[in-house]
């Protein structure tokens, strides 16, 4: 698996946690910065990502910010995307299952470091459940059209 990952100058910790994350899990990842932190806009650094995701160069994406939540809104208007901001270990499993969701959004100002690498982990280990599901999918797609 191939992982894009990014934040604004509000998650540049826990992208450095994340990364270490993905280290010890073995995943192949591309960090497409900030490289400081210096103060930066969100979308910006969503963008690269979700454009990234999108075109099929990385499998996921992780986007990080204070909240996530600019993150999140910024990669979900990238056709393609389904960005899943995710703040609990339940959600990140439900979202992998149920809406095979391309992106992960976090907030470094909301959890702490060990919360955020179990979603993370969990995530990225999640795999879709299809079935039912699909359909669902499908109707989102339609939406983008
Ligand atoms: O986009 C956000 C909120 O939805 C992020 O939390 C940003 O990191 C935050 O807005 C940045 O705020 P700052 O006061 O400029 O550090």
């Amino acid at each position: 698996m191939k992982v894009a990952i990014s934040s604004d100058h509000g998650g540049n910790r826990l992208r450095a946690e994340i990364r270490d994350l993905m280290d010890g899990m073995g995943i192949e990842y591309e960090d497409f910065g900030p490289r400081d932190d210096s103060s930066v806009d969100y979308p910006d650094y969503a963008r690269p990502v979700a454009e990234r995701v999108a075109a099929g160069e990385f499998d996921r994406g992780i986007v990080i910010c204070g909240t996530g939540i600019g993150m999140s809104i910024a990669a979900n208007k990238v056709k393609g995307i389904r960005c899943a901001l995710c703040h609990d270990v339940f959600s990140a499993k439900a979202t992998r299952g149920h809406n095979d969701s391309n992106v992960l959004a976090m907030g470094e100002r909301v959890i702490g470091p060990g919360l955020a690498r179990e979603i993370a982990q969990t995530w990225l280990e999640g795999e879709f459940e299809g079935g039912r599901h699909e359909r669902r999918i499908e109707k989102i797609t339609e939406l983008e059209q």
